[in-house]
């Protein structure tokens, strides 16, 4: 703080006193030193974590208070320097601190030397508490645990049976199953349950990724690898994935060159990054996942068979909704509980009869579709409406053709007209239906991303 030449003693004599109870109030551990190198003031935070009366240091030497290293304040004194980060051991407990100690100048003239003392064991103590918070919200992350996979009847308990087990290996694991019934959620759980799981875990859809651009991006490019490029190249997914788990979901959509990469990348456990001959080892697991149906993709020459036989060492077929009915009430109870959460309203319960109409769709969207219709049914409620009933639940089974509202009354159309208005409408609903996710829309439909794109955008609804 500046004091200008005309500062009274008595004024001085006040701040003198103010920048005391200052340091003294402070919960940092201070010491000061004149030039002399004799202590003059240490506050109460100090004499605690040295272990030492404020008479032992009082008018002695700097050095008083150490028992390992050389004194920070003296070498501040004799450098006119601040110093940051000094380690040394003080006090008769000899307790490791970092020190970071100014030199006092009043007016161009060195009066002495201001140092603040931390517990390198209390800096610990906070680091470790961190890592241990860390810890527990990442086993608090419900997307990481079997637990958040509802479900107790036959058919999922001998999924989740089989998934722990593999989760126990280093297995590549490949999850079967329809669109919707939970392989990225188990594919979370298997990395959260194995050695991995403090690695990261990277995912990437095969099928949302440009095919031009799918190679750079799991493998990564080396600087100027082409036009665009980063000047220093850049990591890929499988890069990114090093000491955790790589999720290749929709593995189907991979092109055929983009599949004999990946094999050799499994079989070498090394990769090569766009533009370069160096191979770069790396350490993950995969997990790829599919709902298309891999033996009649290899008959028809779009997936390699070899990659398909690396990649199925331990198939796990996910059943679909219609095949573990029973789960029906759990899931739903589960899903509106986790939904009323995110929508921050009271608890709702199901009705009998919804229960009941709920029973009788086929599900063909699985688990998603549920969850969508019970989002649906609970947008239109009041916040505290307690109870969804039958009525509220729009049940909309996908083999349906959707009218057509576009339609002009009564001209004659021909097929293809007909077709080209029902596909238009059908997309409509399910981009409503999936609150415009294209990916979502794109799994319901049945059909690739890039298939959905080309689609929206021959119809103008991209
Ligand atoms: N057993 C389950 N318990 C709770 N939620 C579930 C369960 N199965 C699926 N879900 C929920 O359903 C939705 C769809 O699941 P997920 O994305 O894992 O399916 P998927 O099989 O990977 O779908 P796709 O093949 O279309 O990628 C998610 O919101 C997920 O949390």
């Amino acid at each position: 703080m500046p004091i200008a030449a005309s500062t009274s003693r008595a004024q001085l004599e006040a701040l003198r006193e103010l920048s005391e109870a200052i340091i003294r109030c402070s919960q940092e551990a201070i010491s000061i030193a004149d030039a002399q190198g004799n202590t003059i003031l240490v506050n109460p935070a100090y004499t605690r974590l040295m272990g030492l009366e404020e008479a032992q240091v009082i008018g002695r030497p700097v050095t008083a208070d150490i028992a390992e290293g050389e004194s920070v304040h003296l070498r501040v004194l004799r450098t006119r320097q601040a110093i940051r980060g000094a380690r040394l051991r003080v006090g008769p407990h000899a307790r490791e601190v970092i020190v970071n100690a100014a030199p006092l100048l009043v007016g161009g003239e060195l009066r002495g030397s201001v140092g603040v003392i931390h517990e390198v064991s209390e800096i610990r103590r906070l680091s470790d508490e961190l890592a241990s918070a860390k810890q527990l919200l990442r086993k608090l992350d419900p997307r990481r645990s079997f637990d958040e996979i509802v479900g107790d009847g036959p058919a999922i308990s001998r999924t989740k049976e089989l998934a722990r087990r593999a989760a126990a290996t280093p297995a590549t694991v490949l999850l079967l199953g329809e669109s919707g019934t939970g392989k990225e959620l188990f594919a979370h759980a298997i990395h959260g349950a194995s050695d991995r799981r403090d690695g990261p875990l990277v995912r990437v859809n095969c099928a949302a990724i440009p095919e031009g651009l799918l190679e750079s991006s799991l493998f990564g490019y080396q600087g100027g690898a082409f036009t665009g490029a980063r000047a220093h190249g850049q990591k890929g997914h499988f890069e990114e994935a090093d000491g955790g788990t790589l999720f290749l979901d929709e593995i189907a959509e991979a092109p055929l060159a983009l599949q004999a990469k990946l094999l050799r990348a499994l079989q070498e456990r090394e990769i090569l990054r766009v533009g370069s001959s160096k191979p770069v080892r790396v350490d993950v697991r995969l997990i790829a996942a599919t709902n298309a149906d891999l033996e009649a993709a290899i008959d028809r020459g779009t997936f390699r068979q070899d990659l398909f036989y690396r990649l199925s060492v331990m198939p796990i077929r996910v059943p679909s909704l219609r095949e573990r009915r029973e789960d029906l009430l759990p899931l739903s109870r589960a899903l509106l509980a986790r939904i009323c959460a995110e929508y921050r309203v009271a608890p709702v319960e199901l009705a009998p009869d919804a229960l009941a109409l709920l029973a009788t769709s086929p599900w063909r969207g699985n688990v998603r579709e549920l969850e969508n219709v019970l989002r649906r049914g609970l947008i239109d409620k009041p916040p505290d409406a307690g109870v969804l009933c039958a009525a509220d639940l729009a049940l909309e089974d996908l083999g349906a053709g959707p009218e057509d509202g576009d339609a002009a009354p009564g001209r004659p159309r021909g097929l293809p007209e007909l077709r080209a208005a029902w596909e238009r409408q059908l997309l409509r609903a399910q981009l409503a239906r999936h609150g415009g996710n294209r990916e979502a829309t794109a799994r319901a439909l049945g059909i690739t991303v890039r298939n959905l794109y080309y689609k929206l955008k021959r119809h103008r609804l991209g």
